[in-house]
């Protein structure tokens, strides 16, 4: 399954934030989208997971509008679209409970009162999926922790198995180590491999360039609302085809400056 916006802007109020914007997402590849602080990452991610409609332009599943499907059939795609946002908001609850929190929410009426059920007379147990889920982010071990005494990178880790659990297509992942630590980082670096490995799609928003350049299948830089280029990482970082490219991933933070030109021929692009 291939998740793609086409050509799409979107703003909010009078200021339009994603101009003419293109990209695709393929099974089993990640590709990051980095750019300057304010330059649209999030809401090209939250144009992604279909929680807001394009201005203009088009989101599409297999190359079908998701947004001229019924209501019925755009939900369907949604549930095989997970989210990871930069602050994980667990609940006051077993760990195992926030991984299934997905799974729960999309089961049919009669599944989860039979769950409710075996919980009530305590004979339920995480399903394999949760386990297989906090297995991956490196948790096995904490799901009957609350999810509240974990740390911050443990949290985040928990976040991503909660979208990983519902055996997602696609994983829109919003800064998700911004906050950690190496240690951390490195463990949820993991797990999104793992995920890509499996044939999940996934879309990582981040400014760390060395993190763009260790997990990317394909990098795409988005600056003051315009995708300037996507390309294969080692593409972007040692032979850039717009000026903006090669500042950005030199260091500078170009806020606000729309001037683009050819790169420079031999630019120190290596963070
Ligand atoms: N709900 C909103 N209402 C009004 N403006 C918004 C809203 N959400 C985002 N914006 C504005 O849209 C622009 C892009 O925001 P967005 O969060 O997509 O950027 P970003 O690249 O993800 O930023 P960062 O890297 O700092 O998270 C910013 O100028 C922001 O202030």
């Amino acid at each position: 399954m291939t998740l793609s916006v086409t050509d799409v802007t979107a703003g909010f109020g009078s200021s339009t934030v994603l101009r003419n914007v293109s990209l695709a997402v393929e099974p089993g590849e990640v590709v990051t989208v980095v750019g300057p602080s304010g330059t649209g990452k999030t809401t090209l991610l939250r144009l992604l997971a279909t929680f807001r409609r394009p201005d203009a332009g088009t989101v599409a599943w297999d190359d079908r509008d998701i947004w001229t499907m019924a209501d019925d059939e755009r939900l369907g795609v949604r549930r095989q679209v997970s989210m990871v946002f930069q602050e994980p908001s667990l609940f006051n609850a077993p760990v195992h409970r926030n991984v299934s929190y997905g799974l729960r929410v999309r089961e049919p009426w009669q599944a989860r009162l039979r769950r409710g059920l075996r919980e009530l007379v305590g004979s339920s147990r995480p399903a394999d999926t949760v386990v297989s889920a906090l297995e991956t982010v490196g948790l096995a071990d904490v799901g009957d922790q609350n999810a509240l005494s974990l740390s911050g990178g443990e949290a985040q880790r928990v976040a991503f198995a909660r979208a990983l659990a519902v055996d997602p297509a696609v994983m829109l992942l919003d800064e998700p180590t911004s906050n950690l630590d190496p240690h951390n980082t490195a463990l949820l670096e993991n797990a999104i491999e793992r995920a890509r490995d499996r044939g999940v799609g996934v879309v990582v928003a981040t400014h760390d360039m060395h993190q763009a350049k260790r997990i990317s299948d394909r990098m795409a830089f988005l600056h003051d609302g315009e995708l300037v280029e996507t390309g294969l990482p080692e593409q972007l970082f040692e032979n850039p085809t717009d000026a903006r490219t090669a500042r950005f991933l030199d260091g500078e933070l170009l806020v606000g400056d729309r001037s683009g030109s050819r790169a420079p021929q031999s630019p120190t692009a290596d963070p």
